[in-house]
């Protein structure tokens, strides 16, 4: 059987007395974009940097394509390229003389580099800036540059720490599309505190709350289970509850303040057009209606309690 791209087992880390990451576990066995999503402390980048062997685990093992990375470092190493939060730019380099070096660092034989550095370039877009010095490079295309980087020895799995941080919109979708084209040929684990950059890049999504691993399933399934369930109608002639909460699907009608009515349902059921055809019919002058979407602290706070 194929050893897996990566394989982390029950990762444990400390940096003095609390647990930054507990007993976190993590396998890819395909190509494709994996989202690592959690807030601002939650322990994104302790998983990663013990993932691409920067940070050595107090507990826990880390298995590149079968290889153990604490007891074969730099074979396991081999087949890893990382893009850490703050991207390892020389900015006094030109994009060719930076990539050069790295290839070097990367052990690339002497007269395979060029190449090397051509097929990051062109992959990644900066080819046409190959002799710009890095300063002079906007913050997407260093990115670039820096995601070039990460895939010039052509490894099995890439690791990007909040790759479109800083980025402006208009580069963040650069950037995106660029990474699910390097996905295309190797796993990419890419992490973010935003839920909308992972729903857009992501096939798959593991999510970290206090250092523990709260959701670890597909994108879709993740976005079946954040669906939201409940609604707010505003109606000038609303019907009583009881005949709301016999709507098919709608579990609870609860009479808010403002005069609106929270309508709780089913996920999957359709219970907005229902409403709308009902008030039709029934003259119930509808006024506003619109689903009530989770936040992601809201959706952290779910998971978390779920799982503790
Ligand atoms: N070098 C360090 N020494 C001590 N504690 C640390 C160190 N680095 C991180 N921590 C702590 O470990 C926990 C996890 O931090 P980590 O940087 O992994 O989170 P993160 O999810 O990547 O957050 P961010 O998005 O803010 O970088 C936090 O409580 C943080 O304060």
């Amino acid at each position: 059987m194929e050893n897996s791209i990566v394989k982390a087992t029950h990762l444990w880390h400390k940096y003095s007395r609390d647990w930054a990451i507990r007993d976190i576990n993590l396998e890819i066995s395909q190509v494709g974009v994996l989202g690592l999503l959690g807030s601002n402390g939650a322990g994104k980048s302790t998983t990663m940097n013990i993932l691409c062997g920067v940070l050595n685990q107090t507990e826990g093992t880390v298995l590149i394509d079968g290889i153990d990375i604490r007891k074969s470092p730099e074979e396991a190493k081999m087949r890893i390229g990382f893009l850490p939060q703050n991207a390892p730019l020389h900015l006094d380099l030109t994009v060719s003389e930076y990539l050069t070096y790295c290839a070097y660092l990367r052990n690339i034989k002497k007269q395979d580099i060029k190449a090397a550095v051509n097929a990051a370039m062109e992959k990644c877009g900066v080819a046409h800036f190959r002799s710009r010095v890095i300063n002079n490079l906007s913050g997407g295309y260093r990115q670039r540059v820096g995601i070039a980087q990460s895939i010039i020895h052509r490894p099995k799995l890439v690791v990007l720490d909040e790759p479109t941080n800083g980025l402006d919109p208009n580069q963040i979708l650069e950037v995106r599309k660029l990474i699910k084209e390097i996905a295309t040929e190797r796993a990419v684990i890419f992490s973010s505190h935003i839920l909308s950059e992972v729903q857009a890049t992501c096939d798959n999504i593991r999510m970290i709350e206090g250092g523990k691993m709260v959701f670890a399933d597909t994108m879709t399934a993740f976005n079946n289970y954040i669906s939201p369930n409940s609604l707010l109608v505003y109606m000038d002639n609303p019907p009583g509850t009881e005949i709301l909460t016999g709507i098919p699907g709608v579990t609870k009608a609860q009479l808010l303040n403002d005069g609106g009515i929270r309508l709780h349902f089913y996920s999957n059921t359709r219970v907005s057009s229902q409403i709308i055809e009902l008030a039709v019919t029934n003259n119930w002058q509808l006024t506003e209606i619109m689903l009530e979407k989770s936040s992601l602290d809201e959706i952290f706070a779910q998971l978390s309690n779920k799982t503790t």
